[in-house]
């Protein structure tokens, strides 16, 4: 355990023993001899939360670690290239479309300029105007904003040419925007197909970057004006040549943030005194982005340098979002296609920074002479050959320079800049290949695959990685990968391997405290605690009524008609039938429900007996549950007709089939802003109220993947003042983990039946 020194702190900060405490209780150091410390309490763990998940052989040393990720990298990029094929090039577009690779006979609605140079195509469904002139639906599909797509025509051949390719920027329900580089000038005008494309820019940068960490492991890793990369001192704490070392003095420091907590304050102290690197473990609400804000801050106060990423765009954006919020003059630039970007963020991008700049003001003079240019050689005759010689000299020249002024510009914005923010795929982009840094800070950093972090770890002296291992990992199409190691992140291996440099936050300003009660003794050894401002609230408070634990009756619950009248519930136990898509379903019933009852925290409903089975999708591995989807959709309806707003509530599913099914019965209710996703969808999210559909149902007792307790970890403290389980608790109870939680609800909350719910099941 390394012991450290701290320098007296500043007027208005802690005391000795209270920062003892802090440091012990957080931290596991060792302060004796140092400061004027009580004794610790024996048997108090430093941090090490979840060394319950398992410690595979992991490479001993570098050369291992490349040769191993080489391989599964390899092994990842195969299985995502024979996912696409399947999906797309090896079927008509049809089956594309219903996979939700593709999505046919769209037409243009909108051409829009201004996103920093690109341009914004609107696509919308070909179908014509749906009920009341409203846009037509798009048919369900697994696009996502940032995907790379292209744009055929909806008929022709699945691997032409694309009449352009570019990346989506926005989807709603009715249309997706794409942004291109430049509109193309004809083949707009007809029908199209969108199609996904793979992207295999991730795996090249995630190649060069284990050949940059072979290269800082023998000393030879320079920038191209022959400065030696830093990571030298990283590496050797990660692969176990040197223990991770803290300053010999504390650094004072006074927060920009005073409403930082003890465990905060901890963290920031821990991150500031590391010399190589430092973790901090951010359960779920508990200020982990506002801990590394006040990290990042603090670095830039004493003259860092830092380079500030995170696994996907929204957690750089919402970085950058708080890092200008909380300091306006600092000299941050974020890097990144601008389709990728928040819009509020836009004006921190590098576009926007290099529009602003002196060299590019003289590019824009290059531009205008090249035009001008242009228009006296449209103005020549067939006669005035030397001149018009010496005008193309002069394009040639002038396009030189246009180039190198915008380079330049590029340069001098990224050189400037204090805090350069970007992914983990763009801290690998040629871009960087000149830029050092004292401090690279990762966030989301359990979610991030080993070998991309190490792309931020290698440029920088010291990290600090902030993520939780206890929620989702990174998404990994090849299980054999995922399997041989690919799925272990970098952050959950030092949090077995160091603890003593990891600092666990611990209060958290989401969840009523009995929502939290149930991840903290499950996962965080009972460790977390819930701030005041939490820890009673409910739904009560927002609908301005007083909160009571009254037991909530069901007084009638409407006619509930119900009605499916395409496809047929079919009985299906262990036997794989096609999901009964109801393309008529109506929830008329939903708006009668005479019920407006208090809400519990918790809530337990249970599909036991009510014969709401699961179905196994005909194509595919995913699972729905009709009976269990209109029970849902009731409850939801209950809680908006007592005056809960649909965006306030969140529709939580594993199966990709039910959140299919539930959107569709979502559709034509005035429900539009009601959000239904899986899991990985609302992770770092939150809503006041959430409905978790567990879809299981089966008489072997089943339960698939509703067994990884990070992903039910997810899903549960996405609730700050309510969560409702929907579940066949017979079928779930087969798994220790899973009964637990069915417990946990029934005893701290309300259990009904969902023959409550749906009566005429
Ligand atoms: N010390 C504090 N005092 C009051 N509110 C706080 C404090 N720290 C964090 N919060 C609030 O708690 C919420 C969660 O904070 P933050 O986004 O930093 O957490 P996180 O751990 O990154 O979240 P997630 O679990 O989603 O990853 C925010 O609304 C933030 O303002």
């Amino acid at each position: 355990m390394p012991k450290v020194t701290v320098a007296p702190p500043a007027a208005g900060l802690f005391s000795d023993s209270d920062l003892c405490e802090v440091l012990r209780k957080h931290l596991g150091l060792d302060t004796t001899g140092h400061l004027s410390c009580p004794p610790a309490p024996s048997g108090r763990s430093g941090g090490n939360v979840g060394a319950g998940v398992h410690n595979q052989d992991e490479p001993a040393t570098v050369e291992a670690f490349v040769e191993l990720t080489r391989r599964l990298i390899d092994m990842e990029r195969a299985a995502e290239i024979e996912q696409a094929n399947v999906e797309t090039s090896l079927c008509s577009p049809e089956a594309a479309q219903s996979r939700g690779r593709a999505l046919l006979n769209l037409r243009l609605d909108d051409v829009e300029g201004g996103l920093l140079g690109r341009t914004l195509l609107t696509l919308v469904s070909n179908k014509g105007y749906g009920a009341g002139g409203a846009l037509a639906d798009l048919p369900p599909h697994k696009f996502g904003p940032h995907d790379v797509v292209a744009l055929r025509p909806s008929r022709g051949p699945v691997d032409g040419p694309p009449v352009v390719s570019g990346v989506i920027y926005r989807i709603r329900e009715t249309s997706i925007v794409i942004a291109v580089d430049e509109a193309p000038e004809d083949g707009l005008d007809q029908p199209l197909r969108l199609d996904k494309l793979a992207n295999e820019v991730t795996y090249q940068r995630l190649f060069g970057t284990l050949e940059v960490l072979l290269r800082v492991r023998s000393g030879t890793a320079a920038t191209p004006d022959g400065r030696l990369l830093p990571g030298s001192s990283i590496v050797d704490v990660v692969f176990g040549r040197r223990e991770p070392r803290l300053a010999d003095a504390v650094p004072v420091w006074d927060p920009f943030n005073h409403g930082l907590d003890a465990s905060q304050r901890a963290a920031v102290a821990l991150a500031l005194g590391s010399q190589d690197i430092a973790l901090v473990h951010g359960p779920p609400g508990t200020g982990k982005t506002t801990a590394v804000v006040e990290i990042i801050l603090q670095e830039v106060a004493r003259g860092s340098r830092v380079l500030a990423t995170a696994a996907s765009n929204i957690a750089v954006d919402n970085l950058v979002e708080r890092l200008v919020k909380a300091a306006a003059k600092l000299k941050l630039v974020r890097l990144g296609h601008p389709a990728r970007l928040l819009p509020q963020v836009l004006d921190s991008s590098l576009e926007a920074h290099v529009l602003r700049s002196d060299s590019s003001a003289l590019a824009r003079d290059c531009r205008a002479e090249i035009k001008d240019i242009n228009c006296r050689l449209l103005k020549l005759g067939p006669r005035d050959r030397a001149e018009r010689r010496a005008l193309r000299g002069d394009l040639r020249r002038l396009a030189k320079e246009e180039r190198q002024r915008q380079e330049a510009a590029v340069v001098e914005v990224i050189k400037g800049a204090q805090v350069v923010c970007c992914t983990l795929t763009g801290a690998a982009h040629r871009q960087l290949e000149s830029e050092l840094f004292d401090v690279a800070v990762v966030d989301e950093a359990a979610q991030a695959l080993e070998a991309a972090t190490w792309s931020a770890l290698l440029r920088a002296r010291r990290a600090v990685l902030a993520g939780d291992h206890l929620q989702l990992p990174p998404t990994i199409v090849s299980d054999e990968a995922a399997k041989m190691g690919m799925a272990r992140t970098l952050f959950e291996r030092l949090q077995l391997k160091l603890p003593s440099a990891s600092a666990m936050l611990t209060v958290q300003y989401r969840m009523n405290k009995v929502i939290m009660q149930w991840s903290s003794d499950e996962l965080y050894e009972g460790r977390l605690t819930a701030h005041d401002s939490v820890a009673q609230h409910t739904l009560e408070d927002i609908l301005g009524t007083p909160s009571t634990q009254a037991t909530p009756t069901v007084r009638k619950v409407g006619t509930n008609t119900f009605r499916v009248t395409s496809g047929k519930k079919t009985s299906s136990k262990g036997k794989h039938v096609k999901v009964a898509a109801p393309s008529v379903a109506t929830l008329s019933g939903c708006g009668q429900v005479e019920d407006v009852g208090l809400f519990p925290v918790l809530l337990l409903v249970d599909t036991a007996g009510c014969g709401f089975e699961e179905q196994q999708e005909a194509e595919g591995s995913s699972y729905a549950n009709f009976g269990e989807a209109k029970a849902v959709m009731v409850y939801v309806r209950r809680l908006v007709n007592r005056g809960i707003a649909a965006h306030n509530i969140g529709v939580i599913t594993p199966y990709n089939a039910q959140v299919a099914l539930i959107k569709e019965l979502r559709q034509g209710h005035d429900l539009a802003a009601l959000e239904v996703s899986s899991v990985d969808g609302f992770q770092g999210r939150e809503k006041e109220a959430i409905v978790i559909s567990m879809v299981r149902s089966n008489e072997a007792g089943e339960v698939g993947f509703l067994s990884d307790r990070r992903r039910m970890n997810v899903a549960v403290t996405r609730a700050r003042r309510h969560c409702a389980v929907v579940c066949d608790s017979e079928t779930v109870s087969h798994d220790d983990f899973l009964k637990r939680l069915v417990d946990y609800f029934t005893e701290h909350g309300e259990y009904r039946s969902a023959a409550e719910l749906v009566p005429d099941a």
